[in-house]
């Protein structure tokens, strides 16, 4: 759904030149969330802003939904980005409109009749749960209900892909909560594809598919969560999953990236004579699938048998050294 390639993007500030993008692939699926995550000043803000081409990259192509951005002029540019909604860290909502006057607005700007503007602004408002707050001002609400008419506002023209630039940074854990997961909701029942960027983990344990790590302005790793905590060495694994204290050397780390459905460690305790003393674990929730992380010491003459079909049976198998 998105496809961008060799993004390159340079700022001049006081003759000095900052590299803010420097070679960014980023390939988002059509009805995904992806999760842009990374340190302030690594690009994230750069990306998604060439991503609508509010900013234009120096180098590199821009597709979303198959048309190529970076080729197009200024009015069918205009109109490609009825396509792409955007929701800000600081809502940036008008302060002289109620509600439903916000929600409106874009509807107006694309001529939408009176009729229509409230039959949709009342759906869109349900949809976010602010039903009773049509006639509010931005002043009378909370920050969370104020992201809710934000997120409301983007999806009136009825967009295919919404960039989220730190949606929830403003917000307390428990109005975050709420707001990914109407986002979480938002995806699958719109089938609204969904890039946001984020410098909080919890972000994308919470609603990603699928996750970037940017810094200096490229990608250090990205792809699919699931296939993230299969890899070994992943960064983003470790900091999803800190293990509990420094896990000591000798000892191996396993991540179930498919839950903890199965008894594997009674198996192998069985199936190849070995000890198994857990030192260590956690169980979390990533994007609404388990995931669990043991740190354990494993014994005995057939240890690397076991520690092979831990691995057959897909849990990651990294030993600390
Ligand atoms: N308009 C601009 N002019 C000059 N430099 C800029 C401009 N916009 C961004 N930069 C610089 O480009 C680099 C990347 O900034 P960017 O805002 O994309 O990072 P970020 O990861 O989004 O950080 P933050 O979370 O703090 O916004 C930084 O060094 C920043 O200072």
């Amino acid at each position: 759904m998105i496809n961008a390639v060799g993004l390159h993007k340079a700022y001049r500030l006081k003759g000095r030149r900052i590299a803010a993008l420097q070679g960014v692939d980023l390939h988002v699926r059509q009805g995904e969330v992806y999760g842009v995550v990374g340190r302030s000043g690594a690009g994230k803000s750069t990306l998604l802003r060439c991503v609508n081409l509010l900013e234009r990259p120096d180098r590199g192509e821009v597709r979303v939904d198959g048309q190529d951005l970076t080729a197009l002029g200024s009015a069918r540019l205009r109109a490609a980005r009825h396509g792409i909604g955007m929701v800000h860290q600081h809502f940036a909502l008008l302060s002289s409109r109620t509600v439903a006057g916000n929600v409106a607005f874009p509807l107006e700007i694309a001529g939408v009749s009176r009729v229509e503007r409230r039959r949709r602004v009342a759906e869109l408002l349900d949809l976010v749960g602010l039903a009773d707050r049509a006639r509010a001002y931005p002043a009378q609400l909370s920050g969370g209900q104020k992201q809710r008419v934000g997120i409301a506002r983007a999806l009136a023209p009825r967009p295919k892909v919404l960039l989220s630039d730190e949606a929830t940074s403003a917000l307390d854990p428990a109005t975050t909560a709420g707001i990914l997961d109407l986002l979480r909701t938002l995806n699958r029942e719109l089938g609204l594809t969904i890039l946001l960027i984020t410098h909080e983990m919890e972000v994308v344990k919470r609603v990603c598919d699928s996750a970037a790590i940017m810094e200096d302005g490229s990608f250090t790793e990205s792809g699919r969560v699931s296939d993230l905590l299969r890899t070994p060495g992943s960064l983003l694994t470790r900091s999803l999953f800190p293990l509990p204290s420094d896990p000591p050397p000798g000892t191996v780390a396993l991540t179930y990236p498919d839950g903890t459905d199965e008894p594997l460690m009674s198996q192998i305790t069985r199936g190849f004579d070995v000890d198994v003393n857990i030192i260590a674990g956690a169980l979390e929730e990533v994007a609404g699938h388990s995931v669990g992380r043991l740190n354990v010491r494993i014994t005995g003459e057939r240890r690397a048998e076991a520690l092979a079909y831990l691995a057959d049976n897909g849990l990651l198998v990294e030993e600390v050294r």
